[in-house]
């Protein structure tokens, strides 16, 4: 659309705005640690302890079977020896997807540090146990949500799912140990993690690559290359 003197054209009102901040912390090349967990847990506590919002929400692509991609936002539970953890209906569309094709990625974005990861890698279930403990650490609300209807699937009216999840509410108050089959905790073990930080010198790109030994699962010490921004 053509903009007026008033108002711009979308396009021009897109170009004028800023991305980042000043005082960007950067990327220390020299001082990366051979752990991408490591770099990735220090830039996550950074955020967290800058008070920036949610830093604990990442985008999560999935492929199906057939090769079409989706993409969506949830929150990272952990960061452990299992990977990058969250949690989800099994049966929810990308529950479906991680099971047809388990590749897949979490794009974390920090706009006031001026940072970005890529962790990229297969996605494991971590079995009813941890799913389990998952499910019952969420708060009444989160449990009453998850349990009140299939996720994604369509929805009649605003009443079918009030109704529902008043329904959800009670039963989880009634019965607090109460875990659904369907909850489900996955780790995203990656086989790359890529760190991208903006600074006024420019922009860093280092990417951790996970080599394993041909015909094993072994993971092997970390490899660190640059790339080309
Ligand atoms: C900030 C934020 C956090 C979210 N966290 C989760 C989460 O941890 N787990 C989850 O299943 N959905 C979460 N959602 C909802 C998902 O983005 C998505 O709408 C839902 O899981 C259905 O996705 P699907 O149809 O691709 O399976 C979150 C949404 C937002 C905006």
């Amino acid at each position: 659309m053509t903009g007026t003197p008033d108002r711009p054209s979308l396009r021009e009102r897109l170009r004028a705005l800023p991305v980042f901040g000043a005082d960007l912390p950067g990327l220390d090349v020299d001082a990366a640690p051979e752990e991408p967990s490591t770099l990735f847990v220090g830039w996550l506590d950074e955020a967290i302890g800058a008070g920036l919002p949610a830093p604990h929400a990442a985008t999560l692509s999935t492929a199906d079977a057939s090769g079409r991609v989706d993409a969506r936002t949830l929150i990272l539970k952990d960061v452990d020896g299992d990977g990058w953890v969250f949690a989800t209906r099994a049966d929810s569309p990308k529950g479906v997807a991680l099971a047809q094709n388990p590749h897949a990625a979490l794009t974390f974005f920090w706009r006031e540090h001026g940072r970005q990861v890529r962790v990229r890698g297969p996605v494991v279930p971590l079995g009813p146990e941890a799913s389990a403990a998952d499910f019952l650490a969420r708060s009444d609300f989160s449990r009453a949500t998850a349990l009140a209807g299939p996720q994604s699937a369509p929805l009649a009216s605003p009443d079918a799912y009030r109704t529902a999840w008043d329904a959800a509410l009670a039963q989880v108050r009634a019965q607090p140990g109460l875990v659904l089959d369907a909850w489900a905790s996955y780790a995203l073990e990656p086989t790359s993690v890529e760190f991208w930080a903006s600074s006024p010198d420019g922009q860093t790109r280092l990417r951790y690559t996970a080599s394993t030994e041909a015909g094993t699962a072994t993971p092997h010490p970390w490899t660190k290359e640059l790339l080309w921004p």
